[in-house]
């Protein structure tokens, strides 16, 4: 008999995808991502996805923010322990949010654990400029699967003035380049490709060892992410790479518009949806 302990029979035995299973889909199947914030949202996409993104889009998607600024560990930790209770399947990345990570290897380090830690997630994602390479090294040693993300890196727009499609000229794109080759040098799993053309998106994933997830960034990459509520139709913003496969917006504003009506016409609640006292006797 083995010492071993076994599951419980009956169990499935079923496990979530790894860091190393994503790496090892470089060049084949393309790797199926969306973002997710919640527990119920992630249990809908978790049979369909490799990997759920908690990503700090969070903040403007779910807590009305102009910019991913000012989200915190605090909402990543919760918002990733959501997605946690909700998943089963598929990888489960929460996005370091803007100055956790950024001061040096040890601030960086002290604060993926944490994630890590206290939402029981297989990996963390860093939006990778120039000079992240050394962090994403450090971070990779001790332990920690990372995501890198370059391009268009959101938590870097209010320096550069708002969300724009990166790498159009070669002098940017070469930088993009090499920061996704120091990223996957340093050992990245795997690399988000934000906004770029085609042509810079087809060069980083030749250049690189990790798959790339594009998005905004052509069917060149090894697979693709979008954010849930955009491609759902839920959150109101439909940049040029968004394909909406649902009108969740519209279902909400007509189920309310019925609602609203249904009380004041004194409709709802009806004598089913009703309790009453026990008769007497
Ligand atoms: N809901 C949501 N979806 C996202 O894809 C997303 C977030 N939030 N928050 C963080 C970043 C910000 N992102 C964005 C936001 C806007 C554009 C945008 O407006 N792009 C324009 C202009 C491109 C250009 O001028 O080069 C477009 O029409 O595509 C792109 C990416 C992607 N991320
Ligand atoms: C769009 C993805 C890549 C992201 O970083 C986010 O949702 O925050
Ligand atoms: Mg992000």
């Amino acid at each position: 008999m083995s010492a071993q302990a076994q599951p419980p029979k009956g169990a499935s035995p079923q496990r979530r995808l790894s860091a190393q299973d994503i790496r090892a889909r470089k060049g084949g199947d393309p790797v199926v991502c969306l973002t997710a914030y919640d527990a119920p949202t992630a249990a809908a996409l978790d049979a369909h996805c490799d990997l759920l993104l908690v990503g700090d889009s969070v903040g403007m998607v779910v807590h009305g923010l102009p910019n991913t600024i000012g989200v915190t560990l605090e909402m990543m930790v919760l918002h990733g322990q959501a997605v946690m209770r909700g998943a089963q399947k598929a990888m489960v990345v929460i996005d370091m949010p803007f100055g956790s990570y950024e001061a040096g290897p040890e601030q960086a380090f002290a604060n993926c654990a944490r994630v890590m830690k206290e939402t029981g997630a297989q990996g963390v994602k860093l939006e990778c400029g120039p000079g992240a390479a050394e962090t994403v090294a450090y971070l990779v040693q001790r332990g920690i699967p990372v995501m890198g993300h370059v391009g268009l890196r959101p938590q870097s727009t209010l320096a550069e003035g708002g969300f724009k499609a990166k790498g159009k000229d070669e002098a940017e794109a070469s930088q993009i380049l090499s920061d996704a080759e120091a990223t996957d040098t340093a050992g990245a799993f795997a690399i988000v490709v934000e906004g770029v053309a085609e042509g810079l998106a087809r060069r980083i994933t030749a250049a690189v060892s990790a798959p790339t997830i594009g998005i905004g960034a052509s069917a060149a990459c090894d697979g693709q992410i979008l954010v849930t509520d955009d491609m759902l139709g839920r959150f109101e913003w439909t940049p040029r790479f968004v394909r909406r496969y649902a009108d969740l917006r519209g279902v909400i504003d007509q189920a309310a518009a019925q609602y609203a009506e249904d009380v004041r016409a004194r409709r709802f609640p009806a004598e089913v949806e009703t309790y009453f006292s026990k008769k007497p006797g």
